[in-house]
């Protein structure tokens, strides 16, 4: 399996955001994406994810096999840490995997509730959510949000040494350093014109 992605371009809000972006995720690898705030990650993300059309060009991966984190967690706070993880489980049909409670540093909370958990705690359930949908594509939107050095570790060795490991691919974007063995996208130089408020716009001024 990999991911192809061929002269890209996505827009948000009807405005084109980034144009011509293409590149190759092999199985087993992870593309890290860069640049500035407002730049167009979250929207190429989007896109890749297929929330949402291309404005032109291909995103060829099969469908099934893709997984999408947001900066929002995504949790159930009326149920426990473990109800939480099996209720994904049950939704993807997969069997939750009893490692991914020490993967994520959870063993302590399985039983608490998810709505008194603290914010890093929750970015961890959010991302435990991942270790347990079996889906081998993930595009992961500032995943490491809310987690202090430890976790961000934690999380880093999750990617590298069980999902990268079993042949997954991930597209990362992140302001922090993960400390995994990953090429890294600018994404600047694919910044699209109009948007860069040029063109167009400036015939309404
Ligand atoms: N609902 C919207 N309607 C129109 N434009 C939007 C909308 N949401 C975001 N944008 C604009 O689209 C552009 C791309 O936003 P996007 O969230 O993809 O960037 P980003 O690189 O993920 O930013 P950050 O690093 O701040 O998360 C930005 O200029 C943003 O202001």
């Amino acid at each position: 399996m990999k991911l192809t992605v061929t002269d890209l371009s996505v827009a948000r809000g009807g405005a084109p955001v980034l144009s011509g972006v293409s590149f190759v995720v092999n199985a087993g690898s992870a593309l890290v994406l860069r640049g500035p705030n407002g730049i167009g990650k979250t929207t190429l993300l989007r896109t890749l994810a297929g929330l949402q059309p291309a404005v032109s060009g291909t995103v060829d991966v099969p469908e099934d096999a893709v997984a999408y984190a947001s900066h929002a967690d995504g949790i159930k706070a009326q149920l426990t840490v473990t109800e939480n993880l099996a209720f994904w489980a049950d939704v993807h049909g997969t069997t939750m995997p009893d490692s991914v409670f020490g993967a994520f540093d959870l063993d302590d909370l399985r039983t608490r509730l998810a709505g008194t958990l603290s914010a890093g705690q929750k970015r961890r359930l959010g991302l435990a959510r991942l270790g347990v949908i079996g889906r081998k594509v993930l595009f992961l939107d500032e995943p490491t949000v809310s987690l202090d050095g430890f976790s961000v570790k934690m999380f880093a060795n999750w990617l590298r040494d069980v999902h990268l490991a079993q042949d997954g691919i991930a597209v990362i974007a992140t302001h922090v350093d993960l400390g995994i063995d990953a090429p890294e996208l600018e994404l600047t130089p694919f910044k699209s014109t109009a948007h860069a408020g040029g063109g167009l716009d400036e015939a309404f001024l």
